[in-house]
């Protein structure tokens, strides 16, 4: 399979031209970064397209990919629910086409999604501490937005009402940020490369779910996984755990 990676030059497009290079059956054809046109994955024949970009760039590329019948396996952060509506638009005139949009591919943070939204309806209080290396571009990270939404989904079902806090905050953002109601922390620091902890409450005890991603390598696996399967589950997936078997 003819695999394309944009944003090579960056830390996770490098790490996933390494890992297509070495993966059976894929065949790396290109990698572009931001000086590069789009028009060069046509040329190089690109079936599958992996996006480790930005924010301010990743939807370009998805409308390009899509518009062109690529397939897309997307790890590039700040998807809303408004742009994830704009693939799924772009993708109703392309209904062969595949794109998988992850906020993260590591197994082990994937569990930790999967965990908090278990864990959610059993405690009134919570809290996702996020931490990364100081040259991530975006906060929260997406795998805490995801994480906040699931959770809060899980609340919502399970009749949960607000989060208990009466405090007052004397500094703006003192208590963090609030993401569909639930308070996201997000701290950057060097030596760091990817972090998640997940904080439950309820009465007289805590239950504290963490993941850890100590270098890209991690994220790896299911970026191969993405690549190998994106091809066969036409139209927008969010989430690496829709090719897992998590049951
Ligand atoms: N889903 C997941 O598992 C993971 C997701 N991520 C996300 O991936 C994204 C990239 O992270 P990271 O690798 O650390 O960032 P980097 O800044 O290291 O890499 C991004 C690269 O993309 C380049 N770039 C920017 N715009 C374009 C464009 N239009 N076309 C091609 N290349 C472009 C940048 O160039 P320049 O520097 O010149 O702008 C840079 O080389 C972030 O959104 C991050 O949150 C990260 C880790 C895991
Ligand atoms: O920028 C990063 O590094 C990461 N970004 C993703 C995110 O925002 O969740 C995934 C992982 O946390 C690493």
């Amino acid at each position: 399979m003819k695999v394309a990676v944009l944003g090579a030059r960056g830390r996770m497009g490098a790490e996933a031209c390494r890992a297509v290079e070495a993966a059976d059956g894929l065949d790396l054809v290109a990698g572009l970064d931001v000086d590069d046109q789009l028009a060069d994955l046509r040329a190089a024949g690109a079936e599958v397209v992996i996006d480790f970009t930005h924010p301010d760039a990743v939807l370009d590329n998805l409308r390009f990919c899509i518009e062109n019948g690529i397939n897309a396996v997307v790890g590039t952060t700040g998807f809303t629910p408004e742009r994830l509506d704009q693939v799924r638009g772009w993708l109703a005139d392309a209904p062969k086409v595949g794109v998988l949009i992850a906020p993260n591919f590591s197994v082990g943070a994937v569990l930790m999604m999967r965990f908090a939204e278990q864990a959610a309806r059993f405690f009134p209080s919570v809290e996702v501490i996020e931490l990364h290396h100081p040259r991530k571009a975006d906060a929260p990270s997406g795998t805490a937005a995801r994480t906040a939404e699931l959770i809060s989904a899980a609340r919502q079902q399970a009749g949960l009402g607000e989060v208990p806090d009466a405090t007052t905050q004397e500094v703006a953002g003192a208590r963090g940020a609030r993401v569909a109601d639930v308070p996201v922390h997000s701290v950057r620091l060097s030596g760091l490369v990817a972090h998640q902890e997940v904080l439950f409450g309820g009465e007289d005890e805590t239950l504290t779910l963490r993941h850890d991603s100590m270098a890209r390598t991690s994220f790896m696996p299911g970026v191969v996984l993405g690549a190998r399967m994106v091809g066969e589950r036409p139209g927008l997936t969010v989430g690496l755990e829709h090719y897992l078997d998590l049951d």
